[in-house]
């Protein structure tokens, strides 16, 4: 099952120091996410990318505005919403299947069953076989796709990723990349995924939310009219594509200094988020 997103006049401030005024994050976000659609959300660093997604997994409350998901406003997280971050947050000492199952024990599924579902997801993200690996056997890779894996098996409505492929070399992303559609086409999940690279968010998005910062705010929303078989192989050469790219590349231009075509970002830990995993 999958469920809309919707954002409406959202803003976020965070108190400052000393009395002075509040800093303002975000300031009237708004953005409709339908069920099964995939949105990609490009942005220069600092914009307040990762605050729109704790926001909607639920990690932080809005100052102003509202967020639903599947019409439902949201209180918390919550098992209608996964949540995949550019660390994998895989604990070490349990395996890759014992990671999945991790995402599963919050739901009432008898253990017996958490592991087949389990095994099913792995599966899903092609690791059939690595199973019985811990994460230092795993390459950075595998691990995304454990991962995704674990936040798939549990069924959400949504899948929320922040920068999930930028830790990866450019070929693994690649793969990933291509792995995360075939995944989404298969799922029909509806997904939100945060992305540096202008590149990266034309090719996964089937539209693309474009942020400018300070306060953050969507600027722009561009349809990718490009179907699922383009966007396999070689897309980048393809002419649409690199005009897409040069219309997002544009209006980044206008508010913000360049960004990189597909520079991969640090982002500090976030430990509770990486721990808890799931939304
Ligand atoms: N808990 C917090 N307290 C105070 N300020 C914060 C907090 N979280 C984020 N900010 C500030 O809000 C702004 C947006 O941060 P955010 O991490 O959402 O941006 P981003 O677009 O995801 O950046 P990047 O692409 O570099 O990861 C930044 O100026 C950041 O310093």
């Amino acid at each position: 099952m999958s469920a809309g997103i919707r954002l409406e006049g959202v803003g976020k401030e965070f108190p400052s120091r000393g009395g002075a005024a509040p800093f303002a994050a975000l300031a009237g976000v708004d953005l409709d996410v339908a069920a099964g659609e995939f949105v990609a959300l490009v942005g220069p660093s600092g914009c307040g990318k990762s605050t729109l997604l704790d926001l909607v997994g639920g990690f932080t409350r809005p100052t102003s505005g509202s967020i639903t998901v599947g019409g439902r406003p949201i209180t918390g997280p919550g098992l209608d919403r996964g949540l995949v971050f550019q660390q994998y947050a895989l604990l070490p000492w349990r395996t890759a299947l014992a990671n999945v199952e991790l995402g599963l024990e919050a739901t009432r599924l008898p253990r017996r069953q958490r592991r087949a579902v389990a095994r099913e997801y792995l599966e899903l993200v092609g690791l059939t076989g690595a199973e019985d690996r811990y994460p230092h056997q795993l390459s950075g890779g595998m691990r995304q796709r454990v991962a995704i894996a674990r936040s798939l098996a549990f069924d959400p409505e949504v899948l929320l990723m922040d920068e999930p492929f930028a830790a990866l070399d450019a070929q693994t992303r690649e793969t990933l990349q291509g792995e995360l559609l075939r995944i989404w086409d298969r799922t029909g999940k509806t997904v939100v995924f945060i992305t540096h690279g202008i590149d990266e968010a034309v090719l996964l998005g089937q539209r693309v939310a474009v942020m400018t910062a300070r306060p953050g705010r969507i600027t722009a929303v561009l349809d990718v009219p490009l179907p699922m078989h383009r966007r396999q192989g070689d897309v980048r050469s393809d002419p649409e594509f690199a005009r897409l790219r040069h219309q997002v590349w544009e209006l980044l231009q206008e508010e913000a200094p360049p960004v990189a075509a597909d520079a991969p970002a640090e982002r500090p830990a976030e430990p509770l988020r990486e721990v808890v995993g799931v939304g």
